[in-house]
């Protein structure tokens, strides 16, 4: 299963951490329906030190928004714990962190059972190895640009190494994920992100900051197909 849709280069995930708690439908609103994808970052307090929603924040996403795409960003552990919870309040995709379990070949299969897709992401510190042996079991690749926890952090571009590496093993297995980055991003780098080869690209404090989210948005996805492509790893 792909992610993408038939000629699309790269998909834009604006993230609901930066949005106004008190008035989310109304910061989803301003985005002028310019997203592709919703995403959802879940917080525990343990495994990263911030607190956010909890499974019934999803709920209440999928009963007002149906056709929405809820790219669900689980910061917590154990993910065990947490995945069937909001696989059934009606995520999409849900992602966990490869250091919060020792079981991650038992839980992305777990997560494509529930009827998501699966995600699999690693902080800035891990290095792309350590996910390898499941990789024919994930829909994604959640490459963190930031230490997790907090919006508005800035963009750690030696991640893009991890990019070249994971696209590259793509192409010689065959295999279909797609690679997302997160954290850092907005219209002065989305460029060199999709350039670099990922396909979703998560921006919150760039998007639900700026005066205008939708032309921000715009901006974005103009900015990103004009890129240039990054040689074999170029999407
Ligand atoms: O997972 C996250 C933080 O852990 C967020 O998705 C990410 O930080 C987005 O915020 P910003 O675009 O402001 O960096
Ligand atoms: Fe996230």
């Amino acid at each position: 299963m792909s992610l993408l849709p038939e000629g699309r280069r790269f998909l834009l995930a604006p993230s609901l951490l930066s949005a106004n708690p008190l008035s989310v439908e109304a910061s989803i609103a301003r985005l002028g329906g310019e997203e592709d994808w919703l995403h959802v970052d879940v917080m525990d307090g343990h495994f990263v030190p911030n607190l956010t929603y909890g499974p019934g924040f999803v709920r209440a996403l999928r009963a007002r928004y149906p056709d929405a795409f809820l790219d669900v960003h689980l910061m917590v552990q154990p993910p065990e714990d947490f995945v069937d919870s909001f696989a059934e309040a009606g995520a999409d995709l849900l992602t966990v962190h490869g250091e919060a379990t020792p079981h991650l070949h038992r839980l992305l299969g777990r997560i494509r059972e529930k009827g998501c897709a699966a995600g699999v992401s690693l902080n800035p510190g891990t290095p792309v190895e350590w996910i390898a042996p499941v990789l024919h079991l994930a829909d994604l690749v959640l490459l963190m640009s930031v230490n997790p926890g907090f919006g508005g952090q800035k963009f750690l571009p030696e991640v893009l190494e991890k990019v070249t590496a994971l696209c590259r093993r793509r192409a010689v297995r065959g295999e279909s994920f797609l690679v997302e980055m997160d954290g850092g991003l907005g219209p002065d780098n989305v460029d060199l992100v999709v350039s670099a080869g990922c396909q979703v690209v998560v921006a919150g404090s760039a998007v639900f900051g700026a005066p205008d989210p939708a032309e921000t948005l715009r901006r974005m996805r103009h900015s990103g197909e004009a890129s240039t492509h990054g040689g074999s790893c170029g999407a």
